[in-house]
């Protein structure tokens, strides 16, 4: 512990975004209240933990390169959706990764407790979304402390069941992309968008060596990113959550992509927290809620 004696959360505004700066005894966070985004975590004294793009938009309504994106009420391209989440939309040309990632989320009075700073943000969507008529609730729990805990709750205030993939977009910063082993993962299959959405088996640990695009499923609760370059070893603990998508856009996806530097693929990763494909896919009945949620925690070597 250092520099904070006691949890503190100060307003900050970031271009057009109205930001949150969380300190703690043990690490700093930047939260956007749009899309309840999580733009930046550290522990003090070491390497960011999620990394955030230098050149991110930083508008309203646009997306945030970086940090941890909320993908609701689908995950990436809704046709690759299964059928039940697909038909939840009724208009042509739904967004990718859903819809709430640049939408203003309401924020809770914070919760300052064993020098943790707890934020919560809520969305109440009595009549749905554009082209998405299911009301219901979302809200993001953000635990910033020693560690850093994310919980997305779903609540269907409907009269129906409510179909959903869903994911918590992490993008990590390491050392370097090529040098890392993502461990948890042997024996997944998953599903290759490189090459078709093919389905294949995963032997060993994930070693980055091209374009990487691909959904786990089948995955247990406890995944890390071994970083020889930082000395340190980060581990995700999951909660109802047995699908993850692994990404990283190499060089040609990097270039052609907005708002990320040619080179930042070398110094990020994306482990999803997720409930997407049809096995994992997310059924909440009538009035009931749901909870999907990652502890995330450093271990240095
Ligand atoms: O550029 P976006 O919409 O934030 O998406 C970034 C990436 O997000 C990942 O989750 C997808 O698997 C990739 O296909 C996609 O390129």
């Amino acid at each position: 512990m250092n520099n904070f004696a006691s949890p503190t959360v100060v307003e900050e505004k970031l271009g057009e975004l109205d930001c949150l700066r969380v300190r703690t005894p043990f690490s700093e966070a930047l939260i956007a209240r749009q899309g309840g985004h999580l733009m930046r975590f550290q522990h003090h004294g070491q390497q960011p933990l999620v990394w955030l793009s230098d050149t991110t938009a930083l508008e309203h309504g646009q997306a945030i390169r970086g940090g941890v994106p909320v993908c609701w009420p689908w995950f990436g391209d809704l046709t690759r959706s299964p059928e039940s989440v697909r038909n939840t939309y009724v208009g042509t040309e739904p967004p990718f990764h859903g819809m709430v990632r640049t939408l203003d989320w309401q924020m809770q009075d914070p919760v300052i407790e064993n020098n943790e700073v707890q934020l919560t943000f809520q969305l109440l969507l009595p009549q749905g979304l554009p082209n998405w008529p299911h009301p219901s609730e979302l809200r993001l729990r953000l635990t910033i402390g020693q560690h850093l805990d994310m919980n997305l709750q779903t609540r269907n205030l409907g009269t129906t069941q409510l179909a959903l993939t869903q994911a918590l977009h992490t993008y990590f910063a390491v050392s370097d992309s090529r040098e890392v082993s993502l461990r948890g993962f042997d024996g997944c299959t998953y599903l290759d968008a490189m090459d078709n959405w093919r389905e294949k088996h995963q032997d060993g640990d994930i070693r980055f060596t091209e374009e990487t695009d691909r959904i786990y499923l089948g995955v247990g609760p406890t995944l890390s990113i071994d970083d020889p370059g930082w000395e340190r070893r980060i581990h995700l603990h999951t909660r109802q959550s047995r699908s993850a998508i692994v990404w990283n856009p190499w060089i040609n996806k990097a270039q052609r992509m907005p708002n990320f530097p040619d080179d930042a693929w070398q110094r990020m990763l994306c482990i999803e927290t997720a409930r997407m494909g049809e096995a994992d896919v997310l059924l909440i009945p009538p009035g009931a809620a749901h909870d999907m949620g990652v502890e995330i925690r450093v271990e240095n070597n």
